[in-house]
């Protein structure tokens, strides 16, 4: 085992029905800061076998709070609905808010987006890079469920590049073009053009 997946754990497992199916929930936990990540598994699946995954970074606004300043609530919900649609697949839920800068620093960042600043812009101007997620634990959470070869839902090429620098072979991407809107609009082509998201420019006129 490599030093960084020792930083991670395993904990339990138990059913999680939703409002479009049965999942399994899986707990894991990141040893040095206590830090708790779950992954949601829905199926079965052979070793070896193409699973469909989601990898979504926490968005407490979006995810929980219905808010249409991103897309991320609008993802994971096309996200768990295309799992149980396809009758299998794997969405992993990392707990890092806010590209990883926390969501009291994301509440400050969308005051200064309020006030002129664009996503990228206003992380900077707090003192932060751009984005800070680390995805090392998804490592440790595909191995668990048993994956090696994924198809995976996203619009980010480092997560792809992510997933491959960690030894998964990502087979397919399928974009998650979901949940746009007029109080997003602007957020998104900020992705596209300063963090190389792969949206269809179409979508963002
Ligand atoms: N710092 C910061 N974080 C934001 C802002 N808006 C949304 N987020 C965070 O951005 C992250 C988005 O996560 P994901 O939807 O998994 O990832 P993504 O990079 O958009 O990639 P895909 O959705 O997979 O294409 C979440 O952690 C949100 O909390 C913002 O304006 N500033």
């Amino acid at each position: 085992m490599s030093q960084s997946e020792e930083k991670f754990e395993y904990v339990s497992s138990a059913t999680l029905p939703t409002r479009w199916g049965q999942f399994r929930i899986h707990g894991f936990v990141e040893t040095d800061t206590d830090q708790e990540h779950v992954a949601l598994s829905y199926g079965n699946w052979e070793e070896g076998e193409v699973v469909p995954i989601r990898i979504h970074s926490e968005c407490l606004t979006g995810d929980a709070l219905f808010s249409t300043r991103c897309d991320c609530g609008f993802q994971l919900e096309k996200a768990l609905q295309n799992i149980v649609e396809h009758g299998k697949g794997i969405l992993l839920y990392l707990r890092q808010e806010g590209r990883g800068i926390g969501l009291l620093n994301k509440i400050r960042a969308y005051n200064l987006q309020d006030n002129g600043l664009d996503t990228v812009e206003a992380n900077e101007h707090l003192g932060f890079d751009a984005d800070l997620r680390d995805y090392g634990i998804c490592k440790i959470m595909l191995a668990e469920l048993g994956v090696k070869r994924v198809n995976l839902m996203t619009n980010n090429p480092k997560k792809r590049a992510a997933l491959e620098s960690l030894g998964v072979e990502v087979v397919n991407r399928t974009p998650i073009d979901h949940g746009i809107t007029d109080d997003n609009r602007h957020y998104l082509r900020t992705k596209t053009e300063k963090l190389g998201h792969e949206f269809d420019p179409h979508l963002l006129k």
